[in-house]
């Protein structure tokens, strides 16, 4: 029985084909990867891994935007596989919501960014006049410190990454989702904000009880805002436990190498890994022992 889980992950693997039209091979970008989260404390549950390790496709399987080839996704009790007809999918949306990594591209340039707000207020509020939605968008902004008077007819040319970011989360937000995917949200953001919009990701886990899978690279951000966190390398989670046990003591020699990457103890490590990842192109090539990446 898993009605006490929001999200649970069953074993799940997601294969692409590889090697061109003709070839039958496949690899495995996500290979048998479970977790829950549950429904009776929300959390931030981070997803840690470098370039191609299978983040990405991860969140697309929780989104539904990917099936998986085996194993189950279940969002409160439901098989997102079963999530088929419009309207089912429409109910999904609301209780899950993608942030993602790049604003810029999520905000058409030639449309008034408070148009998304009504739009969204009206999808899945109901919200039918325009003083309904503005009221609507106007609460969302609030929880991410804007409000409506601030974006009112501006474009996305007209506002920062980190703005936009923030205007992505409230338009998140509207529906009242009880889990947000949020995947490399703060990438594309100017260095000098990230701190400030992962915060907002704690804030909103407290004053509103909504749970953040957030997919990341970067180790300080996750050590930052995590309750737990997984760590994958090639599509395998290799570690996985509550954020600071983990990210304090890793025990995987590719966590390992994850963290000292990110803060290199000394200097002399420091260049010691930039020459390992010179040589071998990644530094995921330095570290073997978790099998290939082969379908079988
Ligand atoms: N649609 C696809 N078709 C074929 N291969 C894919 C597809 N999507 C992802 N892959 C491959 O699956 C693997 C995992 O990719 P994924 O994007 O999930 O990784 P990631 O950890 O999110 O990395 P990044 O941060 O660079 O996006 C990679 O080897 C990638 O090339």
């Amino acid at each position: 029985m898993s009605s006490h889980f929001l999200l649970e992950l069953d074993h799940v693997t997601k294969l692409f084909p590889i090697g061109g039209f003709f070839s039958r091979e496949k690899m495995k970008a996500v290979d048998d990867v479970s977790f829950a989260l549950t429904a009776d404390k929300p959390e931030i549950f981070t997803i840690v891994g470098e370039s191609g390790s299978g983040k990405s496709t991860l969140a697309k399987m929780i989104l539904g935007n990917e099936k998986a080839d085996r194993g189950s996704i279940r969002f409160d009790g439901t098989d997102v596989k079963a999530v088929r007809s419009r309207r089912d999918r429409e109910a999904f949306m609301a209780k899950v919501q993608p942030v993602f990594q790049n604003p810029f591209e999520a905000f058409n340039p030639l449309t008034r960014i408070d148009e998304y707000l009504l739009a969204t207020a009206h999808r899945f509020k109901g919200a039918k006049s325009r003083a309904e939605k503005e009221a609507i968008a106007d609460v969302a902004l609030q929880h991410v410190g804007l409000s409506m008077a601030e974006i009112k007819g501006r474009f996305s040319h007209e506002l920062s990454g980190g703005q936009l970011q923030r205007i992505a989360v409230a338009r998140a937000l509207i529906p009242e989702p009880k889990l947000i995917v949020a995947d490399e949200p703060v990438s594309m953001v100017d260095a000098s904000l990230r701190m400030s919009i992962v915060n907002l990701f704690r804030d909103l886990r407290d004053a509103l009880n909504v749970s953040i899978v957030y997919i990341t690279h970067d180790l300080a951000t996750a050590y930052y805002i995590s309750d737990r966190v997984v760590i994958m390398r090639r599509g395998v989670v290799v570690e996985s436990g509550d954020a600071r046990d983990v990210l304090e003591h890793p025990k995987h020699a590719y966590s390992i190498a994850l963290k000292n990457a990110v803060l290199p103890p000394n200097p002399r490590e420091a260049s010691a890994i930039i020459r390992l990842r010179q040589r071998n192109g990644k530094a995921n090539e330095a570290y073997s022992g978790d099998g290939d990446r082969l379908a079988r």
